[in-house]
């Protein structure tokens, strides 16, 4: 039977976020992920989650600045200063949180400047891979479909587990969300098979909506089934946008058996 951590970035999102921590909980989770804790000082996220007894089991290196478009530094050139000031950071709020995963945000990068930016993207991930594995911590990269994110540097399964080769570093793994994976590649179940090595993590959402993993192109019984046999056994990520309440959507979860 497979488990769960919420995405706690789009689930229970119609409270703040700290309470989402406590919602998530009542809704019988007791692992959450999210994208950045930044706003909240550590010790405040320690004691809500220890009072909650919610673990924090994923987090995102801060994305830059949003309004002009960043979404991650670590490929981008002439931007390694802050990148490391957005590792130093993500591994300060890991360490101290007791989270084993960080997804590092590459960046949205103009095509013609991408092999630059993919150059840059190997040797900070590689510099950051080497700090991470003293703490142990695994670095997850993550494709991003490119309808949602134009020019984001990595948008493909495949080319990230290409560059996880070139990083060389074993707690580097491929952050395996299915519905960025569906839109710009499919063929799920065989390319669940053929990253099994280097899957870090697996994320769940319908496509094409995003919502609920209970409609659209994906049978995630049947991705369910795939992982099972894959072998893996970590908790999926819930990072869908709720059709609605968080709790009255929850029944996908009875209706695909995994509840
Ligand atoms: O959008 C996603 O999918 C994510 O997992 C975020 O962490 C980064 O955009
Ligand atoms: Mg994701």
């Amino acid at each position: 039977m497979p488990s769960f951590s919420a995405n706690i970035a789009f689930l229970f999102a119609d409270r703040p976020f700290l309470d989402r921590i406590d919602a998530a909980k009542a809704a019988g989770f007791d692992k959450v992920e999210c994208h950045f804790p930044y706003e909240f000082p550590i010790p405040v996220l320690r004691e809500r989650l220890a009072r909650a007894g919610v673990a924090m089991t994923g987090l995102n290196t801060a994305p830059g600045d949003v309004a002009r478009g960043e979404w991650g530094l670590a490929g981008m050139p002439g931007r390694e200063a802050d990148f490391a000031v957005h590792w130093s950071d993500a591994l300060a709020y890991a360490q101290a949180l007791g989270t084993g995963k960080i997804h590092v945000m590459a960046g949205v990068v103009a095509p013609e400047a991408r092999a630059a930016a993919l150059d840059t993207y190997v040797a900070n991930i590689r510099r950051a891979a080497r700090e991470a594995a003293a703490a142990g911590v695994t670095i997850l990269l993550e494709p991003l479909n490119v309808r949602d994110k134009p020019d984001y540097l990595v948008s493909r399964s495949d080319e990230i587990a290409d560059l996880i080769a070139r990083v060389g570093e074993a707690n580097v793994k491929l952050l395996f969300d299915v519905y960025h994976v569906q839109i710009m590649e499919g063929d799920l179940i065989r390319r669940l098979e053929r990253h099994r090595d280097v899957i870090g993590h697996v994320q769940i959402a319908a496509v094409p909506s995003r919502h609920e993993p209970d409609e659209g192109e994906v049978a995630y019984r049947a991705i369910f089934d795939a992982l099972e046999a894959i072998g893996y056994h970590e908790p999926i990520g819930l990072e869908y946008r709720p059709r609605g309440r968080t709790e009255d959507g929850l029944g996908w979860m009875r209706a695909l058996g995994v509840a």
